[in-house]
């Protein structure tokens, strides 16, 4: 439905994107996202039609953004990071000159426009001027001037930025019931954002997809599944060795800082990383006594997608693409 392909673009001297290659299914969300600066904003204005690619190719429903800009413009909604808003108008009249230009016919306007208020939550401030909307308002406009004419595919750029939490949850919850009946790119640096909002994730850094499949895939595929961290009465080497045999167990490390400090006092601290899909907890803790050890305590810790974005986005290595994008459909 939105498939990029190798896009990249230049601002004179300086690559903004890279061979960026993704793709967006009918009716999921994808979250773009990425550090500042990460070539969010230019992925987003090239799939919109705002901006000349360097190379590659984007096509939305088939139609390629640049060769078929008029029919790519009439099939996607674009709220840009800042939306473009008439402030003298009232929200419903803003929304009829939209449509209009936006090409829906003189009969279907009014139906449109209504839609559009109704799936927005806007009813309450339709005769109200834009200029005296909070920005939470203003950005619902935003996005109903995005979904009027009712394309099949929209491009949210940071549509929650300025927001206070109660905003927030209303414009997400907004963009989550677009879902399935719209495909949408929602871009953020927010990581809770997508977290809650989007099935796949596509994470951009400096230019370059470093990852593309579900929020839980990419926590797996960098952990190799969740975990726990033990302390326990007893010797650390001992320990690891016990529980090392343990069925499920990939990984048994001393937890840093703790080991060190707590040298001497008998315990040790340790952290066990489950192989995906496995559940050891029961085991480890049965394991520890029948071997004589004492369990202080234990917890079980999983990554977050806070861990993934860091890891990816700070450390030269990542993912090969190969790994990266397994279990995205073809
Ligand atoms: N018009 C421009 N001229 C020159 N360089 C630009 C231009 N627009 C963006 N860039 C550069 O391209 C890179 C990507 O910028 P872009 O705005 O796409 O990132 P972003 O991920 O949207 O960042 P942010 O979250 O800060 O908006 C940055 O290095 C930026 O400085």
């Amino acid at each position: 439905m939105i498939e990029v392909e190798h896009l990249s673009k230049t601002y004179g001297s300086t690559p903004a994107i890279t061979d960026v290659t993704f793709r967006v299914e009918p009716g999921e969300i994808l979250g773009f996202l990425g550090p500042n600066g990460a070539g969010k904003t230019t992925t987003m204005r090239i799939l919109a039609g705002y901006l000349p690619a360097t190379s590659g190719t984007a096509k939305i429903s088939g139609f390629d953004v640049h060769d078929n800009s008029l029919a790519v413009r009439q099939r996607i909604g674009y709220l840009p990071e800042t939306p473009p808003l008439y402030p003298e108008m009232t929200v419903e009249g803003f929304l009829h000159f939209v449509a209009r230009i936006k090409g829906v016919s003189a009969g279907d306007r009014t139906a449109k426009v209504k839609a559009a208020i109704a799936r927005c939550n806007l009813q309450d401030k339709q005769r109200v001027i834009i200029r005296k909307l909070s920005k939470g308002y203003r950005q619902r406009v935003g996005i109903a001037q995005a979904i009027v004419h009712d394309p099949p595919a929209i491009i949210l750029d940071e549509p929650t930025v300025g927001l206070d939490p109660r905003q927030i949850i209303e414009v997400r919850n907004l963009i989550k019931s677009l879902a399935g009946t719209h495909t949408i790119i929602l871009s953020t640096h927010i990581l809770p954002e997508v977290s809650m909002t989007c099935s796949r994730v596509a994470i951009i850094n400096r230019g370059k997809v470093v990852a593309t499949n579900t929020p839980e895939s990419l926590m797996t595929q960098l952990t190799g599944g969740s975990g726990y961290e033990l302390e326990i009465e007893g010797e650390a080497n001992l320990a690891k060795q016990v529980l090392q045999n343990v069925a499920g167990v990939s990984l048994v490390e001393s937890i840093s800082g703790h080991h060190l400090i707590h040298a001497t006092d008998g315990r040790a601290y340790l952290r066990v990383i489950a192989q995906p899909g496995t559940e050891p907890g029961r085991e480890i803790a049965a394991t520890l006594i029948r071997a004589g050890f004492g369990l202080q305590e234990m917890r079980r810790v999983s990554a977050t997608l806070e861990d993934v974005f860091l890891q990816l986005t700070t450390e030269e290595k990542h993912f090969e693409p190969e790994a990266a994008n397994e279990g995205e459909a073809a």
